[in-house]
């Protein structure tokens, strides 16, 4: 079911999903708990204020994580790819959803039931520890999301987004790293974030320097030191 049938997107050393990063035993045994669920694009996973009641593994496709920006406008988070795992704040903190978890084309996912999460930590502390690993690097992408240098240009904030997209997943072709995510212009707006117009002038841009060909909902970095450059010029 993967996008692109080029190759697998697994991530950077630093964005290895979670449940790649488990010890063999306890990756086993999480990939046999819960019960399996499918989704199409645009389903939802999980809602912002719901109760914890349960996580999820996903176990194939790509999801898109949404909350309210300004002005109640969406905003994307993140994206998350198969092995991630989602939902385990509220399901540790005890409190509500931070954030709406929604399909971004045919999906998998396990649904695990809070209780039966809580007894495989406790029985595999490593897993814990790597659950604490992934919980914090989503806080750190967080808060480096919010710091956007002032003199950053739309032209610079779209490329450190097509960058960090790359770093998560990106495969290699002939003709460059194709993002393995089916991402529409407006989906990359929300993520940047900055108004569509804006976003497809930077795009333009970006085509007739050289750095990226794209398609409907496909973007090839065909230059990533540029791509680099071009971000890095403005930080
Ligand atoms: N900023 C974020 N980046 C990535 N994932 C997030 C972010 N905020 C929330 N999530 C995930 O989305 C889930 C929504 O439900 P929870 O708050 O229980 O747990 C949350 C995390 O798994």
């Amino acid at each position: 079911m993967e996008g692109s049938g080029v190759g697998e997107c697994v991530g950077t050393d630093s964005r290895r999903p979670f449940l790649d990063r488990l010890d063999r035993r306890s990756s086993e045994q999480l990939r046999g708990l819960g019960t399996p669920q499918r989704f199409y694009r645009g389903d939802v996973l999980m809602r912002q204020g719901e109760p914890g009641e349960f996580v999820m593994l996903l176990t194939d496709g790509r999801v898109k994580i949404t909350g309210q920006g300004r002005e109640g406008s969406t905003v994307i988070l993140d994206f998350g790819i198969r092995g991630d795992l989602y939902g385990e704040i509220a399901v540790v903190a005890g409190g509500t959803r931070l954030a709406d978890v929604v399909a971004m084309g045919p999906a998998e996912a396990r649904r695990i039931a809070a209780m039966e999460f809580h007894h495989f930590l406790e029985q595999y502390p490593n897993a814990t520890k790597e659950l604490l690993v992934s919980t914090a690097r989503r806080f750190l992408v967080a808060q480096a999301q919010r710091k956007v240098p002032r003199k950053a240009t739309p032209l610079s904030r779209v490329a450190e987004r097509l960058s960090y997209l790359v770093d998560m997943c990106g495969v290699a072709t002939q003709q460059g790293w194709l993002i393995d995510i089916p991402l529409s212009q407006s989906e990359l707006a929300q993520f940047v974030p900055l108004g569509r117009t804006v976003v497809a002038e930077a795009l333009e841009n970006l085509r007739t320097l050289g750095v990226i060909t794209s398609s409907r909902m496909t973007i090839v970095v065909t230059d990533r030191d540029k791509l680099d450059t071009l971000h890095r010029q403005q930080v």
